[in-house]
Order: structure tokens, then sequence, then C-alpha cells
């Protein structure tokens, strides 16, 4: 195979999760990508629930040569209240299914450490697609000073640019479950591609394209068809509508053709304390201050700001419905 045509190799960081369920799955339908790994941590259920859901899944796909490592049980500052979104996801993350547990176990290595060996082995080639929040990337960076430029992109899903957040009128999910963390990655100088809500509250899976899902034999499509409900059931009414976001899709397509998306580059910081806690706030340098900031000399990171919407949505049922 060509250089140029070889797959992307990627390492899903995921908190499984109805919507990472669909992200993973759409990741193996997916022949730009290879996906090296799976990093599990807390966020939509407990970090160890993530790591059950995470094997699980490769267990329906078929791809448990796919290594899981375990990540955080804790935030960056070691906080153990953690916001867990099971009011989303139901209480198992996977929509109440009640499967069974996994036969697989994770790997040794914490997720940190496997993302820095992985970057560190395939230097500028690794993309981390983040779909929790950012504890493991933040530790990560920690851990090694050299992972930061070893990785070759993290496209994550947080915040909420210039928008309300989805768990209160400041803040995204991710960035509100490890504010210190996110503020970490984002300042880290690593070629970051952040995916907010304002992006991606603009990618809805509709009841019929469920029709769809549900009259389709793939093996993929009536697992997703299955865990869907509890997650329209939340949509309609946390949002009242009949279709549910596609966050943690959106993002890894973003990955697979970064051309599905188009970015303002700047610097983005993240608020560790106070009301507006997680709130993403983004400088694009269009004005320079008078004095120092909390902004000034940092390094940039690229916000999405528009999606090609049908075309992402084309690509999930294209990729899922036949699967
Ligand atoms: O209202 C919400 N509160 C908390 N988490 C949510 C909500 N809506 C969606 N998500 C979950 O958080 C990530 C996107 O921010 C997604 O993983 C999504 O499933």
């Amino acid at each position: 195979m060509a250089a140029d045509t070889e797959p992307k190799k990627i390492i899903i960081d995921t908190d499984p999760g109805i919507d990472d369920a669909m992200a993973i799955f759409l990741a193996l339908q997916s022949p730009e990508v290879e996906v090296i790994g799976l990093t599990t941590i807390f966020g939509n259920v407990y970090t160890t629930l993530a790591t059950r859901n995470a094997l699980h899944l490769l267990e329906v796909a078929g791809r448990t040569d796919i290594p899981v490592a375990e990540g955080s049980h804790v935030t960056l500052t070691n906080g153990t209240k953690l916001r867990i979104a099971d009011f989303v996801h139901g209480a198992d993350g996977l929509g109440n299914q009640n499967f069974p547990p996994p036969k697989g176990k994770p790997i040794e290595e914490s997720a940190a450490s496997f993302l820095v060996h992985q970057a560190k082995v395939n230097p500028g080639k690794v993309t981390v697609v983040a779909l929790g929040p950012l504890t493991n990337i933040a530790l990560a960076i920690q851990l090694d000073p050299e992972f930061a430029n070893n990785i070759g992109q993290i496209v994550l899903l947080g915040g909420a640019f210039a928008v309300n957040g989805n768990v209160n009128p400041a803040a995204e999910a991710n960035t509100f479950g490890d504010p210190d963390a996110a503020d970490v990655v984002f300042t880290s100088g690593a070629d970051v591609l952040a995916v907010g809500i304002n992006v991606t509250h603009q990618v809805v899976l509709t009841e019929s394209d469920r029709e769809k899902l549900a009259s389709s034999n793939g093996k993929f499509a009536q697992y997703l068809n299955k865990i869907l409900d509890v997650y329209f059931s939340y949509h309609q009414e946390a949002y009242n509508i009949k279709g549910v976001y596609l966050h943690d899709p959106t993002v890894v397509l973003a990955a697979v053709d970064p051309k599905l998306v188009t970015c303002i580059e700047g610097i983005a910081r993240v608020q560790t304390s106070g009301i507006t806690r997680g709130i993403t706030i983004f400088y694009n340098k269009q004005k320079r201050f008078a004095e120092m900031n909390e902004w000034s000399n940092k390094p940039t990171v690229k916000v999405a700001v528009t999606v090609d919407a049908p075309r992402v949505m084309k690509l999930v049922m294209d990729r899922l419905v036949d699967s």
C-alpha cells in the first residue's frame, strides 16, 4: 500500500455512551482509519463501566484484537465527585439493555501510559479522538513532555463555543466533567481540533433515519436501533425534538475527513471554577490587547465552526445501515 493511502491510526478515548457506541462502530467501518486502541474515561458512565462497555462493544463488532486501556477514575485534580450523565444514556450507559458482561479484560497499561507509548512509537502518526472529559489526555501530557509533540492530532468533542452549554448555560458536558484537564489540553501546544456542541447540535439523526436502522439486518444497525430508545426519550424531554444529536459520530468523521468541518484558529481556555466552570472562551487574535491576559502567548488550537451535516449524515447511514 502506498504511504499516502495508509489508514490513519486512531485511538478513541471514550465513555460509552450511546453516541460513543455509534462512533466506535462508525470508526470500525471506516477504511480511512485504523483503530489501534480504545482508552476509557468517566463521563456518560463511571470509568469502570466505560471499560466494560468498551470491551463489550468490541465483542459485538468482532474486534477483540483491539486493546482497551482503562483510564482515570478521578479528575486531573483528583476530584472524585464526578458528574455522570446516566440520565442521558441509561444506568448501563447503553440504553438499559442488560447486555451480558464482556469476556475480555483491559490491558495492564493505563490509558495515559498507552497514549504516551503509542505516540512515541509512531511520532506524528497517531490521532487521538477524544469523546469524553479530557483527563487521560491531560495525564499523558503531564507524563511525557514530548507527548504534545509526538501525537499527530487530537480531535476532541468538547466545548460550547459562543453558544449555551448542555450541562448548564455555561458549560458543555466534557469540559464541565474535567475543566482543568480541558484547559491543559487546549494550552498544550498539541495539534488540537476542538469540535463543540455549537457544531454537533447541527447533526441530528431523525426518526426516519432510525427507521432505516430498524429495518436493516446489519448487526450494527440492529444493535444501535435497540440502544437508541433512551437517547431519543432524553432529547424529546430535554430539547423537545424528535431526533438525537450525533456528537461523537460527528467527531469521528471529522478525524476521518477533516474537510467535513471548517475551522478557525485561535486560543481556547477553559474556566476551572465558579459559576461558569467548564465554559470555553475562544480568543480569535483579532484584537491586540494592551495588557497581558490569560490568553497571551498561549499556543493556538483549531475550533470547528461549520459542518457539512447532510454529508456527515450520509456517511453515518451508509456505513451503519448495511453493516
Ligand atoms: O444534557 C446533557 N447533559 C450531559 N451530557 C450530555 C447532555 N447531552 C448530551 N450529553 C453527552 O455529552 C456529550 C456532549 O456534550 C455527548 O457524549 C453526549 O452524549
